[in-house]
């Protein structure tokens, strides 16, 4: 117990350390920086200007294209919605409440507060860990609507009024959040949005971690409207089916439980997030309040879409092998993230401790052996296979259910980049170490 006690106490001291080591760090960066960051990203202030035009109409195009009976994304003139389509009274009701029930279930007393990461003033803010309460609390909500035979179906019907609204939303959202950085305090603002070009920093994000009193705008629309949106979305289109055919077919079923697995996990670990890119690097902007607002819940649900009018067989023994696939990512996934969350939270946990490691000049450590000495970034190559397994119960004939694999593909690739830089500015010489030893990136001896 007494050695328990002394490890203990050796623990939070080297956390303290690493924590003061990582903020002269960040100071360091900051002065570098003067008082506006240069470096550019996603296309520097060009594409910061064209990706909140091209996103919406992409998402209105993959929605025409799904729902059209060619469901080709080469057909020419492309499948557009007639503008009648695009609005209905239900529509802002309906996003307006999710959002209100939503925001409420954030706030209930339930759960644990965690820690997030030592920010640059060397503070750390607290969040509720209530995301997987939430989700039960609306699957209950969900299964009343059911019962009072609420014709959830609907839904497919109102996908593209849904999907303006939430652009709409996700833009004013966007605004708001661009004008009260000017309010906020320099240490609360982001390194990378932070440039003097106001449609570079409008999308790109001023400020960390925005906040209206404790509750946490970032952190909030990550994992909860946009989240669960897309799983009551999918859940929509099965209905759609059942209303349809009498009977949800083996394909829509697959593609159901396999991206409510993915989801529930997400909220289950929501702990997790707190050490991901976004909630540490990245300004909430007009990507993130977009991505997650709208992007995720009418892009990622689009194989349940093209089920509901582009039904297709699917075998049994061509289900079990979908179904390995599925679980094979989902290991890699969930085991990846869980080893560097663990080692970033407590390198001595049992778990970790035995894994080899590098040194930084940081005071952090960095693995090298486990999943991270595998290939730089594991928990990407599980999300891949994943994503496959949620296109190929759609089968070959069409190419717009791989819509997913691809952008995630080059979303992933392009992460990955952004992560790299910003691990070789953090880490120097230790980071070109852990990439001589963990040559490959994401898939082991290929990229
Ligand atoms: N479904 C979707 O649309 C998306 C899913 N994702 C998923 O989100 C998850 C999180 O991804 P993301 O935030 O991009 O990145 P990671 O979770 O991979 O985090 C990268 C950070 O991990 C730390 N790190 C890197 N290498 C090591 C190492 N060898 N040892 C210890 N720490 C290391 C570094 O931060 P530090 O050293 O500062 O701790 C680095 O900045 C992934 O599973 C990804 O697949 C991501 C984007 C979209
Ligand atoms: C095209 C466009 C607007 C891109 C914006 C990117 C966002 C859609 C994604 C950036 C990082 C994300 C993460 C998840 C969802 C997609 C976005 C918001 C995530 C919440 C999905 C569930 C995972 O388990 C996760 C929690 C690890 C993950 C975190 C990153």
């Amino acid at each position: 117990m007494l050695y328990g006690a002394v490890l203990r106490t050796h623990v939070f001291a080297l956390q303290r350390y690493q924590g003061s080591m990582i903020q002269n760090t960040e100071m360091k960066l900051d002065k570098q920086r003067s008082t506006h960051t240069t470096e550019r990203e996603f296309g520097g202030t060009l594409g910061a200007t064209c990706i909140p035009v091209f996103l919406p109409l992409t998402v209105l195009y993959l929605l025409s294209v799904c729902r059209s009976p060619e469901a080709s994304v080469l057909q020419w003139p492309p499948p557009l919605p007639h503008t009648s389509q695009l609005w209905h009274p239900s529509a802002p009701m309906l996003l307006l409440g999710w959002l209100a029930l939503q925001s409420f279930l954030y706030m209930l007393p339930v759960g644990k507060l965690a820690e997030g990461m030592v920010l640059r003033d060397g503070s750390r803010l607290k969040y509720p860990i209530n995301g997987f309460h939430s989700f039960c609390i609306t699957a209950i909500v969900l299964a009343l609507t059911l019962w009072l035979r609420m014709p959830l179906g609907y839904i497919f019907e109102l996908l593209f009024p849904l999907a303006v609204y939430s652009m709409g939303i996700s833009f004013l959202l966007s605004l708001y959040l661009y004008l009260r950085s000017f309010w906020a305090p320099k240490q609360a603002l982001s390194l990378g949005g932070n440039t003097g070009n106001p449609l570079y920093d409008f999308f790109m994000g001023r400020e960390l971690n925005p906040r209206i009193g404790s509750f946490d705008l970032k952190y909030f629309c990550e994992l909860r409207p946009g989240l669960i949106g897309w799983v009551v979305i999918n859940l929509a289109m099965l209905m759609k089916e059942v209303e349809l055919r009498g009977s949800p077919s083996f394909a829509m079923v697959l593609v159901n439980v396999f991206q409510l697995i993915y989801v529930t996990d997400a909220l289950w670990n929501e702990e997790a997030v707190l050490t991901t890119m976004d909630i540490v690097h990245d300004g909430f902007g007009f990507m993130l309040a977009f991505g997650d607002l709208t992007w995720v819940p009418f892009t990622y649900s689009l194989q349940s879409i093209f089920l509901v009018i582009h039904p297709q067989p699917l075998s049994t023994i061509g289900g079990i092998s979908i179904i390995i696939l599925n679980g094979v990512g989902y290991y890699i996934f969930r085991r990846s993230n869980s080893q560097k969350n663990q080692f970033r939270r407590d390198p001595t946990h049992p778990s970790v401790a035995g894994l080899e490691t590098i040194a930084t000049a940081t005071g952090k450590r960095l693995l090298v052996s486990g999943w991270w000495g595998l290939v730089r970034h594991p928990n990407y190559l599980g999300d891949l296979l994943m994503a496959t397994a949620w296109s190929l119960p759609c089968g070959v004939s069409h190419l717009l259910p791989y819509f997913y694999i691809i952008y995630f593909s080059v979303l992933l690739i392009h992460r990955e980049a952004r992560d790299e830089r910003q691990c070789r500015r953090k880490y120097g010489l230790a980071w070109d170490t852990y990439c001589r030893r963990v040559p490959y990136r994401i898939i082991p001896y290929i990229y």
